[in-house]
């Protein structure tokens, strides 16, 4: 029998040199402040840094989770793209609202982020699923994203349906295929210490700016 617990406090966590936050020098705005930490978080070699979690609540109110590609950052909010008949697809649909976690291990760096999602339309969705390599293009056209496998042995007619799909048009895109974006209510960012002194900044949203506030960590 396995007991995991003497093993996961052998484990150290935020050990190391990590950068510090000074609040002093913080932008007005939250996503100048996330460009910055992700324009740091690469420069430092993080791995994948654009990768999230994305949390969405189902119409239980469960809340679900899964990782996501961050896929752009503008007036809008934070882009992702997936599909709209997916689990997530669908739970945006009834419930457009959404939470982002960013994690940055090599810096001790947190970054949430919560909003309204907004489904960007069909001109975002095209360029975002023609930028896309051939490989991935034909991935997402021979998979239901979220759908019970019954038959592992289809997966061969679905890409040769996919192949010829693209084939007959190189510019097809999926009608399900969407790119929405968390327009933010707050943003969060969080810098762990090794000492143990973290410090924590949250933006608000408030009508017309933005308003920041250290919290306890
Ligand atoms: C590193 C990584 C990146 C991923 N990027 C995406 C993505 O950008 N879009 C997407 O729909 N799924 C992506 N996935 C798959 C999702 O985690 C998830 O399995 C899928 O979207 C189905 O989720 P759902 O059933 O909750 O809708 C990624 C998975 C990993 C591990």
């Amino acid at each position: 029998m396995g007991n995991i617990s003497w093993l996961l406090r052998t484990l150290p966590a935020m050990a190391g040199e990590l950068p510090r936050f000074d609040l002093g020098r913080t932008p007005a705005e939250p996503r100048e402040l996330f460009l910055r930490w992700f324009g740091e978080a690469v420069a430092a070699g993080v791995r994948e840094p654009h990768v999230m979690s994305l949390s969405t609540v189902d119409q239980d109110g469960l809340p679900d989770v899964r990782v996501l590609l961050l896929r752009d950052l503008d007036e809008r909010g934070w882009h992702f793209a997936s599909d709209r008949t997916s689990a997530k697809g669908r739970q945006l649909g009834a419930r457009p609202a959404a939470a982002l976690g960013f994690y940055w291990r090599e810096q001790g760096r947190q970054v949430r982020v919560r909003g309204t999602v907004i489904d960007l339309g069909p001109e975002a969705a095209a360029e975002d699923f023609l930028a896309r390599s051939p490989l991935s293009r034909l991935a997402m056209l021979s998979s239901a994203q979220s759908d019970v496998v019954t038959d592992p042995q289809n997966e061969g007619p679905a890409r040769a349906e996919a192949e010829r799909l693209i084939a007959a048009d190189p510019d097809f895109v999926p009608a399900a295929h969407a790119v929405y974006a968390v327009d933010p209510v707050g943003v969060e960012f969080w810098q762990g210490d090794p000492g143990r002194r973290h410090v924590r900044l949250r933006y608000r949203r408030t009508a017309d700016s933005w308003l920041r506030e250290q919290l306890w960590p």
